[in-house]
């Protein structure tokens, strides 16, 4: 089943550290941007992407799209001041689809299964997002103290991708953005105009690059799946 995605890529990197765009810094001598487009350039059921990015960091994006020869990027909107605006201004320049994906450029290690699992779900539900169950205890703390463990049953982590029926993301993005209203992922746009979410597992391989040490992991589970390949 087909669908387009939109890449938000126009972030900051603050938590990296690194004084650039994390998605520049390279994995076994790959840009983890690069790392994350070959996941949907190699998958026959993606039909384009959308690339949220920032001004002055297009012409060496597309530098980069023409050296890995990515040839399904559509459009390289301007990304926002926060990832939802910039999955948003993706979204205000996309043409009618059935299924759109969100994923964070940032989660280079998103396998074909899953992605073909979150489009189904979609398709069957309006609504289908990765995750994986929560491994260790979850508490809500307080000024420094413990307020309530949380039943770690109920639990999941979430991560990207969000999988949805275009116009049902459509409709939660322009609401939102008429009301101020900002999430930290695009399922909670939904969920606030009361349509059910549904969630898919995916891996604990999906790590989203954020801080030094996921690099680390990173780089070993590249190096994992080229064992695995031999
Ligand atoms: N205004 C923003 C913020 C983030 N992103 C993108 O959204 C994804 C997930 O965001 P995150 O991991 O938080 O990236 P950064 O915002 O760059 O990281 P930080 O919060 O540490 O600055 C990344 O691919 C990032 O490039 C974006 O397109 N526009
Ligand atoms: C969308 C997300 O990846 C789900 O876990 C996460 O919320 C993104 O958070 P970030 O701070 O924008 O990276």
């Amino acid at each position: 089943m087909q669908y387009e995605v939109v890449l938000p890529a126009a972030g900051s990197g603050k938590r990296m550290g690194a004084g650039q765009n994390k998605l520049f810094l390279k994995l076994l001598e790959k840009p983890i941007l690069i790392h994350t487009l070959e996941v949907f350039e190699q998958d026959e059921q993606c039909t384009g992407i959308w690339l949220a990015v920032k001004p002055e960091e297009r012409a060496i994006i597309q530098e980069l799209l023409v050296t890995f020869g990515i040839s399904k990027v559509k459009g390289l909107p301007d990304g926002g001041a926060e990832r939802q605006h910039s999955v948003h201004s993706c979204m205000k320049e996309m043409e009618q689809v059935d299924i759109v994906l969100v994923h964070d450029a940032a989660r280079p290690f998103i396998s074909h299964d899953i992605i073909a699992n979150l489009v189904q779900s979609a398709h069957d539900f309006g609504a289908a997002i990765a995750g994986v169950r929560a491994k260790d205890t979850m508490k809500k703390v307080r000024n420094g103290v413990i307020e309530e463990t949380v039943d770690r049953e109920s639990l999941w982590m979430i991560q990207t991708p969000q999988a949805f029926q275009f116009d049902l993301i459509v409709e939660a993005e322009d609401v939102a953005e008429k009301i101020g209203f900002l999430g930290t992922d695009e399922a909670m746009l939904v969920e606030r105009l009361g349509h059910a979410v549904h969630i898919v597992e995916s891996s604990y391989e999906n790590v989203k690059m954020t801080t030094k040490e996921d690099l680390v992991f990173g780089e070993a589970i590249l190096r994992k799946r080229a064992l695995e390949t031999l």
